[in-house]
């Protein structure tokens, strides 16, 4: 749905250059939410801006929804940019607007008659969970009241793709949690593709299919999320999981994605004489599914025999030094 190739993005200073964009390939299948994970500067707001081209990158392409932007002359790209809703981290409404008339904003640009305006807003307003709030002005609202209002102003023209600037960076954990939902439930329940930027783990956690991580105007690391987490030696899903600080020698990160038919445990102290002793463990959704993690001690002369008969049934062994 979004496919970015080679995006370069230089910004010239006066007696340097910064380098935003480096040989950036994004790839983002239609129907998910992808989220883009970096420290402050690793160039994610530079590469949202350029996939919809309100910046313009020095070299690559990005097409989106088939649509060449980078080609497209400023008529066609005005167009085509109908098809991309962003929602900003500070809200960006107008306060001198109702919520109703922060939502119909762009219908009105876009030339749509009001009773039209008037139907399309109300049921953004419901989808938002808002109606009641219609005629509110924004400072009357809640930061997740008003980033409700950001989305549903998004979504006005019906856009396929959403771009989400840190939209819960200035809202506290539970309302995160809650836009979180709401993109998660508008994802799954409109087919909306969303591309997020983020520099909490926890949202790649809580609502993304796929993940990058960004450093330095690159990915470092992008895939799948679930596929990442089978990854060994993931920075991902180090990152989303870290292994605990200290434990007693010869404990190992046991980490699995899908339940076993097979009772593994005590397989492998009947198969391989070893003892197991269970020092932790957690069960969490990721991406919509459950990924156990369990911290064991294990000890015997076929330790090393043990752990590979786990991994080999599909569990992910990570030694905890
Ligand atoms: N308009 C600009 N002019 C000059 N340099 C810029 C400009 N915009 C961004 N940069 C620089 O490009 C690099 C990437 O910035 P960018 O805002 O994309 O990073 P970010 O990951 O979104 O950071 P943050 O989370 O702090 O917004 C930084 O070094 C930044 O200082």
């Amino acid at each position: 749905m979004i496919n970015a190739e080679g995006l370069r993005k230089v910004y010239r200073l006066k007696n340097r250059e910064v380098v935003a964009l480096d040989a950036v390939d994004l790839n983002v299948r239609q129907g998910e939410v992808y989220g883009v994970v970096g420290q402050s500067g690793a160039g994610k707001s530079t590469l949202l801006r350029c996939v919809n081209l309100l910046e313009r990158p020095d070299a690559g392409r990005v097409v989106v929804d088939g649509a060449d932007l980078t080609a497209l002359s400023r008529p066609r790209l005005r167009a085509a940019r109908h098809g991309i809703g962003m929602v900003h981290q500070h809200f960006a409404l107008l306060s001198s607007r109702t919520v109703a008339a922060n939502i119909a904003f762009p219908l009105e640009i876009a030339g749509v008659g009001a009773a039209q305006r008037r139907r399309r807003v109300a049921e953004l307003l419901e989808l938002v969970g808002l109606t009641d709030k219609a005629k509110a002005y924004p400072a009357q609202l809640s930061g997740g009241q008003k980033q409700r209002v950001g989305i549903a102003r998004a979504l006005a023209p019906n856009p396929k793709v959403l771009l989400s600037d840190e939209a819960t960076s200035a809202l506290d954990p539970q309302t995160t949690a809650s836009i979180l939902g709401l993109l998660r439930d508008l994802n799954r329940e409109l087919g909306l593709t969303v591309l997020l930027i983020t520099h909490e783990m926890d949202v790649i956690k809580q609502i993304c299919d796929s993940a990058a991580i960004m450093e330095n105007g690159s990915f470092t690391e992008s895939g799948q999320v679930l596929e990442l987490l089978e990854t060994p030696g993931s920075l991902l899903a180090r990152s989303l999981f870290p292994l605990p600080a200290s434990s007693p020698p010869d404990t190992v990160t046991l980490t699995y994605t899908r339940q076993s038919d097979e009772p593994l445990m005590s397989q492998i102290t009947r198969e391989f004489d070893v003892d197991v002793n269970i020092i932790g463990g957690a069960v969490e959704e990721v991406a919509g599914h459950s990924v156990g993690r369990l911290n064991v001690r294990v000890t015997g002369p076929r330790r090393q025999a043990a752990l590979d008969h786990l991994a080999g049934h599909g569990l992910i062994v990570e030694e905890v030094r």
